[in-house]
């Protein structure tokens, strides 16, 4: 495996601040990270990621949940509910099913809004904490709304969220609006609204807290570093392969650095390094394009529909992080239809795991690369589910059984189960 290392300056850069500065994945321009307001390169509009002056080590995490990593974050804590620390489920049924030595579950899900954005808006808007800014933005599928709504509010601030309107799941939305939010429905998909977010920030109407935003991105790293650790405790080894749905594909950039900081601190062998394998709706999958056709980005897909809302997206914005993530991981890319969606939605449920849509695409691109032989029978791989299944009622009703009417009396209940 060919883990490319972009390693941090040997001496810290002039504009570090407490040794953590923002640098341009194209060009490695460097900026200080709390000065101003930036979300992309000043000098080629590259991608910025945060890099700090001293890679974690294992000894260094301490506590639960996102900032017992704190030794890996630009804060020691955050604005917090507090967020991370999700299960690893063990689902025997469905490992024997697909035919995989081991397959967990790390269920995002059960974060205090319901999916893994939790975990970026508590270090994203602390950042923006620190930057005074007053009014927080994103354009969403539906569960980055609800965790800036929640995490603003949390921190006392302002939200304006920008929505594809009647594309975004019923649960989504409340939990925008009773959080207080602002929320303006956009005739268009997702991208149009990023697009418009990113005007709106780049006016300085607002800070925007999209997964464009490198502190984002910082915060989902604790998705990688959990698992490592937790998968570690109980076998001793690191999983081959991480699966995970891909809409934006924030958690495979966030990921694949994650583990590139471990192995710049000597603390992960670049041959333990997880296969990072997305999956996208097959009618929502430019990275699924970009890979299968080697291509360095992606194109945009102008028309997208599947009814995993949550990855519904044409124009991944960290693809020039993602891309590079799964192939220098020796990992891939999958796309799976609405059907195949639905079908593993049913298998995690029979195994008690609750998921909304978008979740159980890693479930059945893992089946669907195993059934072709590009997984084989002896790997242990980790399927990350990134919301819980009440984020889209209407998918659960669907997917799931009709409730019986029957009588308000016992005898006819027995008479109604008999038959
Ligand atoms: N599925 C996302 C889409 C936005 O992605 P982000 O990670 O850039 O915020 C959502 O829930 O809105």
């Amino acid at each position: 495996m060919s883990l490319e290392l972009t390693a941090p300056a040997p001496e810290e850069p002039s504009v570090a601040d407490d040794g953590t500065w923002l640098e341009c994945i194209e060009c490695g321009a460097q900026f200080a990270p709390f000065e101003d307001i930036r979300y992309t390169c000043d000098d080629c509009d590259g991608l910025l990621e945060v890099r700090y002056a001293s890679p974690p080590t294992w000894d260094d995490f301490d506590g639960r949940g996102v900032w017992r990593y704190n030794a890996a974050l630009p804060f020691d804590e955050g604005v917090s509910l507090p967020e991370g620390a999700t299960p690893l489920h063990t689902v025997p049924r469905l490992e024997s099913d697909i035919g995989v030595e081991t397959l967990r579950i790390k269920h995002e899900g059960m974060n205090p809004t319901g999916s893994f954005k939790d975990r970026g808006m508590t270090v994203g808007v602390r950042v923006a904490k620190e930057l005074g800014v007053d009014r927080l933005a994103c354009a969403s599928t539906g569960n980055t709304s609800a965790a800036l709504a929640a995490y603003g509010a949390r921190g006392g601030m302002e939200t304006l969220v920008l929505l594809p309107a009647g594309k975004v799941a019923a649960g989504k939305i409340a939990q925008a609006s009773l959080h207080d939010a602002r929320i303006l429905e956009v005739d268009g998909n997702f991208d149009s609204c990023l697009d418009i977010v990113q005007d709106l920030a780049a006016r300085g109407e607002a800070y925007l807290l999209n997964s464009l935003n490198p502190f984002r991105l910082e915060g989902q790293k604790t998705i990688g570093l959990e698992i490592l650790e937790e998968f570690h405790e109980d076998y001793g080894t690191y999983p081959d392969r991480i699966v995970l749905p891909v809409g934006n594909a924030g958690n495979t950039s966030a990921l694949y650095k994650a583990f590139r900081e471990l192995v710049q601190s000597g603390e992960l062998d670049p041959e333990e390094v997880p296969k990072l394998t997305g999956v996208q709706a097959e009618g929502a999958a430019p990275m699924v394009e970009a890979i299968e056709n080697g291509w360095d980005e992606t194109k945009r897909w102008d028309e997208v529909e599947t009814k995993a809302t949550a990855i519904r997206i044409g124009n991944p914005v960290n693809a020039p992080k993602a891309l590079p993530g799964i192939r220098e991981t020796d990992g891939t890319a999958v796309a799976v239809s609405d059907e195949e969606i639905t079908e593993a939605q049913r298998d995690l449920a029979a195994e008690g795991v609750g998921v909304e849509p978008a979740s159980a695409a890693s479930v059945a691109g893992l089946r669907k690369l195993r059934e072709s032989g590009v997984v084989a029978e002896d790997e242990q791989v980790v399927c990350l589910t990134t919301g819980h299944l009440l984020k889209d009622p209407d998918a659960a009703f669907e997917a799931g059984d009709d409730p019986e009417p029957v009588p308000n009396d016992t005898e006819a209940v027995l008479e109604h189960l008999a038959e």
